[in-house]
């Protein structure tokens, strides 16, 4: 269908492959001073209505913004990310932080479709203002882009001070996660007021997002931090291959799958019933920035790898027998000792070993260059969707004894609520406010 433009009007916005061709058009309605060139989004009109076709009447690659949940979170595992955590200024109002919500929400719902962030975009305004859009992703088409929106702990309360006037509608388990052994966090990888998940086919769309998002945040918000991963380490659908984590390992097989209603209520979506209303069909966001010590890892006899992690490299069955599908049996001896080492780290982060505690988890892999001895700054960046932030907690604390906490490092941790989807005309975290 045709997406609806930015006011409304039933005209097609043009979408960044047609953008290029409309550029003498964008250029010569500049000229005659049409209109002039914002730094920010326009004042948000209704959200189009999802799944338009900016791409010649295709639909593939797009995830429609508006929904019942947000998209990113079951949508099938694009393979790039970058995900950006936010604060909010000194001087920013709570009609600041709405309109900025509106704002980002406007936006999204546009460059998800692969239209530029607005009507005029990156080339069809005034040639006397700088461009609303960066224009990188002219000509690229919607990648299967998805934005995520989270609200973090500060942002409902900052020490004591209640900057936004909802201090009282913080969800009572929205906070930072409690310490772990072993951890080292570092204050520039971890918490933010809030953030944003960009995951696309195509990691020049997902920076994109993120960066025309800052650029609408500006004077509002600006990036605490942010992460780039490639090489998904999970998969959110049964017809999606397992990928491989940096130690070569298979890793997602048993996760909580887009078609399994039932865990997905049990263990993700916040349900009606729970506080606080405002989040009923939103879930919380875990973000981990993980290091993973390679080069240890690396010297590890293959035998040993598999013990630690409890499963075999090459197809992913558990030690216990079968393929990669195979539930584990933890009750399977070979000669004597149990075939999955009690701290392997697929028994520890069993359900059976959790009070029967789930994630969707929805990582990736990162590569932030190397450092001074030449060894390689990587990692799994682990992000995981739960309905209580205690699935993570309770998960995390039954790892302490893990054989792999020899070769890993958690660097950054950050907690957010994630909102309801944005209805069509509304937006992201519009609940919270009503
Ligand atoms: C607290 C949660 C988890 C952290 C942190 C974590 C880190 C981490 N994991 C791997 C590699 C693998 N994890 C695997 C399975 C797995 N991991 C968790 C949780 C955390 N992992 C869960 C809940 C599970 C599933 C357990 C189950 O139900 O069987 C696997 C096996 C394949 C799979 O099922 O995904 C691998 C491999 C690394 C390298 C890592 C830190 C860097
Ligand atoms: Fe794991």
């Amino acid at each position: 269908m045709t997406p609806v433009t930015p006011d409304g009007a039933d005209r097609p916005a043009p979408s960044r492959r047609t953008a290029l061709g409309l550029g003498a058009a964008g250029v010569a309605a500049g000229a005659i001073g049409a209109t002039l060139g914002r730094l920010t989004a326009p004042a948000p009109g209704p959200l189009p209505v999802g799944g338009g076709s900016p791409t010649g009447g295709s639909t593939a690659g797009v995830h429609p913004f508006v929904g019942e949940h947000q998209s990113g979170i079951t949508t099938p595992v694009q393979d790039h990310l970058h995900l950006a955590a936010f604060d909010m200024s000194s001087r920013a109002t709570r009609e600041d932080l709405v309109a900025l919500l509106q704002e980002w929400s406007y936006a999204a719902s546009r460059l998800t479709q692969g239209l530029d962030v607005s009507a005029s975009g990156a080339v069809a305004g005034p040639l006397t203002a700088p461009p609303d859009d960066t224009g990188e992703a002219l000509g690229l088409p919607a990648s299967s882009l998805t934005i995520t929106i989270g609200l973090g702990p500060t942002l409902f309360e900052l020490d004591g001070v209640d900057r936004f006037g909802i201090a009282d509608r913080r969800p009572p388990g929205l906070a930072p996660l409690p310490p772990f052994l072993g951890d080292v966090l570092k204050a520039e990888a971890s918490h933010g007021d809030l953030c944003v998940q960009a995951c696309a086919d195509d990691p020049q769309v997902a920076v994109h997002a993120v960066r025309n998002l800052s650029r609408i945040a500006f004077g509002r918000a600006h990036v605490r931090w942010s992460q780039m991963g490639f090489g998904r380490t999970s998969r959110t659908t049964a017809d999606q291959a397992t990928p491989r984590n940096l130690f070569g390992f298979k890793d997602g097989t048993a996760n909580v799958l887009a078609d399994d209603d039932a865990a997905l209520a049990e263990s993700v979506w916040v349900a009606s019933g729970d506080e606080p209303a405002w989040l009923t069909g939103g879930s919380y966001l875990v973000a981990r920035k993980i290091e993973m010590l390679m080069e240890t890892w690396d010297r590890v006899q293959l035998g040993e790898q598999q013990t630690i992690v409890g499963r075999d490299k090459t197809i992913g069955a558990p030690l216990s027998g079968g393929t990669e599908m195979t539930a584990p049996d933890f009750d399977v001896e070979v000669d004597g000792a149990p075939a999955i080492d009690v701290a392997s780290h697929v028994r520890l982060a069993h359900p059976d070993n959790n009070g029967g505690a789930r994630l969707l988890r929805r990582g990736y892999n990162y590569v932030d260059g190397s450092n001074a001895l030449g060894r390689l700054d990587a990692g799994l960046f682990f992000l995981a969707y739960v309905r209580d932030l205690e699935q993570f907690v309770t998960v995390q604390r039954t790892l302490s004894t893990d054989l792999l906490n020899e070769y890993v490092r958690h660097i950054g941790s950050a907690t957010f609520a994630i909102p309801p989807g944005a209805r069509v005309g509304g937006f992201v975290g519009e609940t919270l406010f009503a």
